[in-house]
């Protein structure tokens, strides 16, 4: 990977960063491999599958270039590390960001968890039932979506809406500024408005297919329910136990560094309840 970039301070730090996130994945690896060699059952996770289907290819095949190469599981890895953990914790990020600007949606989400949960650890079931707070979630994914541009490339010549590409033609979908179109959202599109989501997500616009926060078509996020899942936990916690305000010295500047991010942090005041 590193050979394809200039050698600047950044690169050679970012080059440095990726050797040291492989050999540790490659350590976690190796591991996993000697202890399934040795007959351990394999646990059920994604990295025991991906190194399941490996080794079951090679013995099949008797050569290892029909399975997974271990440089495939790392990326893998890598993947579902990156793309699972940052979305996610910006989609947190910001709810709490937009939940402190409009206290009326904190209190009615606090008193959606309340009246599901009480105080006590919100189980699988009572989530799926929480509406306010999932209609709060898609509102932010609208307003901030995490990955703000899609990249597709042409694999052979074809038509598109009526354009012929060639093959090798980069094609970005811009999620933000469809996000904020409003053609597609109404003239309140710059308004936080969750309820607009109250019938679901292809009700939510003129165009049931526009809302794009998790893709769309063959690469369309395969983590998406356990990302709402995961957030749906850690929010229903949150409002439980925190009342919460943005600090005086939040800066609202949201930019792009891979993911849409709070440009100088995100500084928020919490009160225990
Ligand atoms: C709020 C959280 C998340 C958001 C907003 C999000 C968003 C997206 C988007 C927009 C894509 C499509 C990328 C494309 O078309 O190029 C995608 C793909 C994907 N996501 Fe997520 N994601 C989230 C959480 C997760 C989680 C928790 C996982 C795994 C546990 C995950 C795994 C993946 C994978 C494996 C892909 C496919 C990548 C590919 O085929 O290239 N995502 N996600």
């Amino acid at each position: 990977m590193c050979r394809r970039f200039l050698s600047t301070k950044n690169n050679l730090k970012m080059c440095k960063n990726n050797k040291e996130v492989e050999s540790i994945l490659q350590g976690l690896i190796n591991k996993r491999m000697r202890a399934m060699k040795e007959g351990e059952k394999s646990e059920n996770d994604l990295l025991g599958l991906l190194l399941e289907s490996n080794m079951k290819d090679v013995d099949e095949n008797g050569q290892p270039s029909q399975g997974m190469e271990m440089e495939d599981v790392i990326e893998e890895c890598k993947l579902f590390y990156f793309v699972g953990m940052e979305t996610t914790s910006v989609l947190l990020t910001w709810t709490m960001i937009v939940l402190s600007m409009h206290p009326e949606w904190q209190d009615l989400a606090r008193e959606e968890v309340l009246g599901l949960f009480r105080k006590n650890k919100p189980e699988y079931e009572g989530l799926s039932r929480l509406k306010t707070v999932t209609m709060i979630l898609h509102e932010v994914l609208r307003f901030y979506p995490s990955a703000t541009i899609l990249s597709q490339k042409t694999y052979k010549d074809m038509d598109i809406g009526g354009v012929r590409y060639p093959s090798g033609v980069f094609i970005e979908v811009p999620v933000l500024f469809i996000n904020h179109d409003p053609d597609i959202w109404g003239s309140d599109v710059n308004e936080f408005k969750p309820d607009r989501f109250s019938q679901g997500i292809s009700k939510a616009s003129k165009h049931p297919g526009a809302f794009l926060s998790f893709g769309f078509g063959p690469q369309v996020c395969i983590g998406q329910n356990f990302a709402m899942l995961e957030a749906k936990m850690a929010l229903s916690m949150i409002l439980q136990h925190f009342e919460f305000e943005l600090a005086p010295s939040y800066t609202h500047a949201p930019h792009t560094v891979m993911t849409l991010q709070p440009m100088h942090g995100t500084q928020i005041n919490l009160k225990a309840i």
